[in-house]
């Protein structure tokens, strides 16, 4: 056979042979492409509500809070004060139920009184008339020991002073309570405190944030006030303290309101630069409206330190009345006497715990059966 025939023959086979091995891949469903619809993306048809539904809310107003009326709050607090002041009264109670009342123990009578921040004099005084009265009245019955005690601690308190709060004014004027202190003893919560009090008893107040030296101070101001819709006149940071209180008590005359709680810086490394501040506050304030209370805020657990600051506020401006806060949180109860002999103004409202109302008229009779319990 020809050669060139025999290559037609191979290459024929081969064709043949190639032929059927696609056509056997082929029926096997090897290689095929996956149908296009499977990797087209799928297109789904737009949701109705694709175009975004404008829905204008109205802005919630603030839920006001329902503050607490002031009166009781004292017996409220009670135990708290009771707590702080525990060990006070029980070594004090100790003490005059032994059964011999020896110097020793008199002198343990007065140490004890005068670790509680009573003051040396208040202390002298007391346990004079302790003595005199235990040994002429021949009184060895507990009971009735603890009676006298009690007895003399109220009159040591005071309960003669008039410690009404002076928030309202006269003759078309809103009263003004210009609140004074350092900063730090609790100050701006008591003017947030006081305006709830004023709240509750439905008089209409405006807060005065003459303390421009901090815009942190006049922002817990405002929330004080917002919680009870009470509003806050505020001036730029570093402003005169003056204007926005003379701002202040002008709105509230205009406006017809019940009171203006006016609170201020308590800066007082330089007493000149406080004096000259508080004095010109007072002095604005009094071109429109009289100041009818000016109330000293100390904080109870720094003890003497607070008596000098009581010094050096009421040789600035005439205090009316103390606010004496935190006392919950130290035994030494006795700053109430020491700080009213000191300034010979009343201590009006003890702070006694961080709640929003945990600020009470001060009863002397409360305080000292919380000393007792
Ligand atoms: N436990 C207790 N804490 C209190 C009381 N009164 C105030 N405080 C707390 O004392 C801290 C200081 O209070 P502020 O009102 O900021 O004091 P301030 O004098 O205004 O100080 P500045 O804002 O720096 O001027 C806060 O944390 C209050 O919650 C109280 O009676 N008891």
């Amino acid at each position: 056979m020809d050669s060139a025939l025999i290559y037609v023959l191979i290459a024929v086979v081969l064709l043949i042979l190639a032929v059927g091995a696609l056509l056997f891949v082929r029926g096997r469903g090897g290689t095929e492409a996956p149908p296009a619809e499977r990797t087209a993306p799928r297109v789904e048809a737009p949701p109705a509500s694709a175009e975004p539904a404008v829905v204008e809310e109205e802005p919630a107003a603030p839920e006001l809070e329902k503050p607490e009326p002031a009166a009781g709050r004292m017996q409220r607090l009670r135990a708290r004060l009771a707590r702080s002041q525990g060990s006070l009264g029980r070594g004090l109670l100790a003490l005059i139920a032994r059964d011999k009342l020896d110097d020793d123990t008199w002198d343990e009578i007065e140490d004890t009184l005068i670790a509680a921040d009573v003051g040396v004099e208040p202390t002298q005084e007391l346990v004079e008339h302790l003595r005199t009265r235990l040994r002429v009245d021949g009184v060895n019955d507990p009971e009735q020991a603890r009676g006298i005690l009690r007895e003399e601690l109220v009159s040591l308190v005071d309960p003669s002073l008039d410690r009404t709060l002076n928030a309202g004014g006269a003759a078309g004027a809103p009263g003004v309570v210009l609140v004074v202190g350092v900063n730090g003893t609790g100050k701006t919560t008591t003017v947030g405190r006081i305006a709830r009090v004023l709240v509750a008893e439905e008089q209409t107040v405006l807060l005065a944030a003459a303390d421009t030296f901090r815009a942190a101070a006049a922002d817990q101001l405002q929330t004080w006030g917002e919680r009870v819709g009470c509003e806050t006149v505020r001036g730029p940071e570093g402003g005169d303290p003056a204007s926005v209180a003379f701002e202040a008590v002008k709105r509230g005359s205009d406006e017809g309101l019940d009171t203006v709680l006016v609170d201020t810086a308590g800066r007082l490394h330089t007493k000149s630069g406080l004096m000259d501040e508080l004095g010109k506050v007072k002095r604005v304030i009094e071109k429109q409206a009289p100041v009818s209370e000016v109330l000293l805020v100390i904080d109870a657990t720094t003890g003497q330190n607070g008596l000098v600051q009581a010094r050096v506020f009421s040789e600035v401006v005439d205090v009316t009345g103390v606010v004496l806060t935190k006392l919950d949180g130290t035994a030494k109860g006795g700053i109430v006497i020491a700080v009213q002999r000191e300034l010979g103004v009343p201590v009006k409202l003890v702070g006694l715990g961080e709640g929003a109302d945990d600020l009470a008229p001060f009863v002397p009779e409360d305080f000292v059966d919380a000393l007792l319990d």
